[in-house]
């Protein structure tokens, strides 16, 4: 079931740099356009692209920390129309963030129970002091921060760095939401705790019927973790399917570089994720397919025209002039 959609989303923000046009007005960075993502319960969906080719604006659209510049909201079906009020509390509340930062995100002077009991107290979900306690309880025990005494009182810098990202998927739990979007929740880590924190995140969407979006520069796990992955090309989506089949054969020349440059530990010679170029402006992108001056295989029509979505069956789809064409790379 699709509990969270995006439909069209674009989002141009005004720039606060850079020359100003002929009626005194800066250009817009166009962050975002067109964007289509959907987000099925008890699923982990990736949304994996280069820094900067605005994975984080799709995520804070989706929990409406800022409006869309155009384009709609669904959630469960129905059509967001509330951007205050309420209603929209309850969206936000529905719709919850992880932070690639954890943090940033927690206040330094306040214990884990209090950073826990608080939106129970806010949303009305514990009523009375004892009802707090287990409930605090039983979010650090869902996050496995246990035994949980030990945790229930220390301050976030007592916690390491995966503990205290743990401290924060409980806080976003304690509001229960049906849609988490986690942006970078593992990029900040140290490698040999982020496995864990991912099964985590990839546990709570399967038991609880949440439906998760794993956003990451970082394909490799996406593709461990996430059952489908749409990528992302400076604004605009580029190519989305079922993980295995998405990697195993990426019909975007993009989502191949993107391969290409992940690690690989068979791999002798390091990836170079810059060997066709750098990411292009936001402020004046490229016409035609945007990837188009980093593409080895562009046709004439690639610079003036931008490609239409194709459909490739089986829950696949493309942006790219060549998607009929089986392997443009290797032709
Ligand atoms: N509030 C803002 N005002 C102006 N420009 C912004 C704002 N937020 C983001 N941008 C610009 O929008 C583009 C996309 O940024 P975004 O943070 O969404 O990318 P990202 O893929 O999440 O990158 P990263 O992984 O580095 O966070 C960038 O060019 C960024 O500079």
């Amino acid at each position: 079931m699709i509990v969270l959609e995006g439909r069209n989303l674009t989002k141009h923000f005004t720039s606060a740099r850079g020359p100003r046009g002929r009626l005194g007005r800066r250009p817009p960075v166009r962050a975002v356009e067109d964007v289509s993502i959907a987000l099925r319960a008890g699923s982990v969906s990736a949304l994996v692209g280069e820094s900067g080719c605005g994975k984080s604006t799709v995520a804070r659209l989706l929990a409406q920390v800022y409006p869309a510049t155009s384009g709609d909201l669904l959630l469960r079906g129905e059509p967001v129309r509330a951007h205050r009020g309420a209603a929209f509390r309850d969206y936000r509340r529905q719709v919850q963030l992880i932070f690639q930062d954890p943090f940033s995100s927690l206040n330094p002077f306040h214990r884990v129970r209090y950073h826990l009991a608080r939106p129970l107290r806010i949303h009305g979900h514990a009523r009375s002091d004892e009802q707090e306690r287990t409930m605090v309880a039983e979010l650090l025990e869902r996050v496995s921060l246990t035994p949980v005494e030990q945790f229930m009182d220390k301050l976030p810098h007592e916690l390491s760095g995966g503990q205290r990202q743990r401290v924060a998927i409980a806080r976003a739990l304690a509001v229960q939401p049906v849609a988490l979007i986690a942006d970078e929740p593992v990029s900040m880590l140290d490698v040999s705790i982020r496995l864990g924190v991912l099964r985590l995140l990839e546990e709570l969407a399967k038991e609880s019927g949440l439906a998760l979006l794993y956003i990451t520069h970082d394909i490799a796990s996406a593709r461990y973790f996430a059952e489908d992955i749409t990528v992302m090309y400076a604004g605009r989506l580029i190519e989305s399917g079922p993980s295995e089949a998405l990697t195993q054969s990426p019909r975007h020349p993009y989502t191949r570089l993107l391969l290409e440059s992940a690690p690989d530990p068979d791999r002798v010679t390091p990836p170079d994720a810059t060997r066709h170029g750098e990411p292009p402006s936001l402020i004046a992108p490229p016409g035609g397919c945007r990837f188009h001056p980093r593409c080895t295989v562009a046709l004439p029509v690639c610079s003036s025209e931008a490609p239409g979505r194709t459909e490739l069956g089986e829950g696949r789809w493309t942006h790219c002039w060549q998607a009929e064409t089986p392997d443009p790379v290797a032709r």
